[in-house]
């Protein structure tokens, strides 16, 4: 773990000299910090000058500006870095940096003048006390100091153009490189305001895995923090977008929108819109999307959110829960998920990796069988009519009575659970026999349940309302509302995420899920200290 919480770096080279040296300067930074890296850009700086430096401000918003920015946003991503490039000194930073940092070639030793000059910069420019540790990044080609060389590409007179007024909108999940670029182009183009429209509710329905959305009060404050540390000196005005137009068709005070290729055609529709109501278009300033080098197959090749999401799938969300009264071994994996998420398939991979299972479906079809605990209760409760010929119980006739009717579902409940339970737990008595380290218990509606203290860790599969649908009309022979009916009689998947440890998602191909559940069973087997085979 990094020493320090939150550090300052200071980057004195050329701004063309940065995209070529963003990647060894953050490498270093980042063995040294854990949390925020500011950086404080002033080129061409000399911080041993006698007198003491004092902070410039920010370099022009021009060509060269923006490059810099966009590689060391990158290169940051690639680290899962917080970085926030500092636009406009101000007030104090949000997370107060704990260690000063200049990527220069000095001699070990004592404090020197560079030192001195580098606290006396971030004392001056930021509010830092006067004796935070100012450590030199030590570079052995040298490279990282001022070099006078400059990007012949950019045009160092090309400034961007300004507006009092500026819009950006966007769903802001996980706050990475690509939307640090976004908001720091933002901060540059705007000279008193800044409008960020945060989409929430329908606006998320049909992203990838919009279960693994932060909540938007989170996404709000990180944003918010991100701002203001960046340019202070901005009005940040951060609205809920519930539609693709928000206050942008009726602001009179916008002059201009950020837009991405992918959302330049949204941008036309508020100028239409605007149009239409009597007000100015906005100019649409429109930025490159930020390539993700580390891209895998399935995820697409600019950093985005959704592939961060999926990076999210088979890790540890929260911690286990801490229950004195369940046994430590086997260690038990309840799984759940909602009809047709696929939670069988990972069951039997799992199952394939050593994992003792336990199918509570199949356990609850075993205890109204002719002669079961529950059989003679449930023919009680629901009549002869649900019986075949021979005196076995018709699930097809009971599900369907059940099944959009909460009071009879809960009558079927009331009777099967607590004997479902009691099968369970002598099952999990008999893995322990069999010295399994681990069970998983494949239960649809364990958090319905209330069975959590039944299991160590919940792991649940999501997966999209309408695939759900698609596959249990096509499994089970239901129609399209009975599907939907029987889904809807379940948790929602987002109730579902936010109580379970671990998240999958069966919504690519087979390989795609096994991989997931690879990952997630190795980081088990890490959790719990175990080698691969329990
Ligand atoms: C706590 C647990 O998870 S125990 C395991 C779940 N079983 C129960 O809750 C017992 C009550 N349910 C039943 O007895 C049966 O499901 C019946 C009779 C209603 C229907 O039987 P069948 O038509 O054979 O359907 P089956 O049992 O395969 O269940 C079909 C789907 O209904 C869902 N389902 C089962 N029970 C419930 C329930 N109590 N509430 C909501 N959905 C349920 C399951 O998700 C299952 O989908 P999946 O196989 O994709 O996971």
């Amino acid at each position: 773990m990094p020493p320090f919480g939150s550090g300052l770096l200071v980057l004195t080279a050329p701004l063309g000299a940065l995209p070529r040296r963003a990647a060894a300067a953050l490498a270093a930074a980042a063995g040294l910090v854990a949390g925020p890296l500011y950086v404080h850009l002033q080129p061409g700086l000399r911080l041993a000058a006698a007198p003491p430096p004092s902070p410039a401000a920010p370099p022009p918003a021009g060509p060269a500006l923006l490059r810099a920015l966009a590689a060391l946003y990158a290169a940051a991503a690639r680290r899962g870095m917080d970085l926030r490039v500092l636009l406009g000194p101000g007030r104090r930073l949000a997370r107060p940096p704990r260690v000063l940092l200049l990527p220069a070639n000095e001699a070990p030793g004592p404090p020197g003048p560079v030192q001195l000059g580098l606290q006396s910069l971030a004392a001056a420019a930021y509010g830092c006390p006067p004796n935070l540790p100012a450590l030199l990044l030590g570079d052995p080609a040298g490279d990282l100091d001022g070099d006078p060389e400059e990007d012949p590409e950019c045009d160092p007179d090309a400034a961007l153009p300004t507006f009092s007024s500026v819009a950006v909108g966007g769903t802001f999940d996980r706050l990475h490189g690509a939307h640090r670029l976004l908001l720091s182009t933002c901060c540059l183009l705007a000279r008193d305001r800044l409008l960020a429209g945060v989409a929430d509710g329908d606006l998320l329905r049909h992203k990838v895995l919009m279960e693994l959305i932060e909540p938007y009060e989170l996404r709000v404050a990180k944003l918010r923090e991100f701002l203001e540390d960046v340019k202070p000196s901005l009005r940040y005005d951060i609205v809920r977008l519930l539609d693709p137009y928000g206050p942008t068709i009726t602001d009179h005070d916008l002059q201009c929108l950020v837009v991405s290729q992918e959302t330049r055609r949204g941008g036309e529709a508020i100028n239409k819109q605007r149009l239409e109501k009597g007000l100015p278009a906005l100019a649409l300033h429109e930025i490159m999307l930020m390539q993700d080098p580390d891209h895998s197959e399935n995820e697409e090749d600019k950093i985005s959110s959704s592939s961060l999401r999926h990076r999210l799938l088979g890790t540890l969300l929260r911690p286990p829960r801490q229950d004195p009264a369940l046994p430590s071994r086997p260690y038990v994996i309840g799984l759940t998920g909602g009809t047709g998420s696929g939670k069988t398939s990972i069951a039997r991979l799992l199952g394939r990796l050593g994992a003792f299972l336990i199918d509570a479906d199949k356990l609850g079809h075993a205890v109204y069988v002719p002669g079961g605990p529950a059989y003679k209760q449930v023919v009680a409760t629901f009549g002869a009519e649900i019986l075949h010929e021979d005196g076995t119980i018709n699930r097809k006739v009971l599900g369907a009575k059940v099944f959009g009717n909460q009071e009879r579902l809960k009558s079927l409940t009331d009777i099967v659970w607590p004997e479902i339970a009691r099968m369970v737990k002598e099952q999990i008595r008999e893995a322990e026999a069999q010295g399994k380290a681990v069970c998983v218990l494949d239960a649809a509606v364990l958090l319905e349940a209330g069975w959590q203290d039944m299991v160590h860790e919940v792991w649940t599969a999501v997966i999209p309302e309408d695939e759900a649908v698609r596959r249990v009309v096509a499994r089970d022979g239901l129609s399209e509302e009975a599907a939907r009916g029987r889904l809807r009689s379940q948790m929602s998947n987002r109730q579902r995420v936010e109580q379970a440890q671990v998240v999958l998602c069966t919504l690519w191909e087979p390989d795609i899920t096994r991989k997931q559940v690879e990952k997630a069973w190795e980081l088990l087997q890490q959790r719990l200290g175990h080698d691969r085979n329990p």
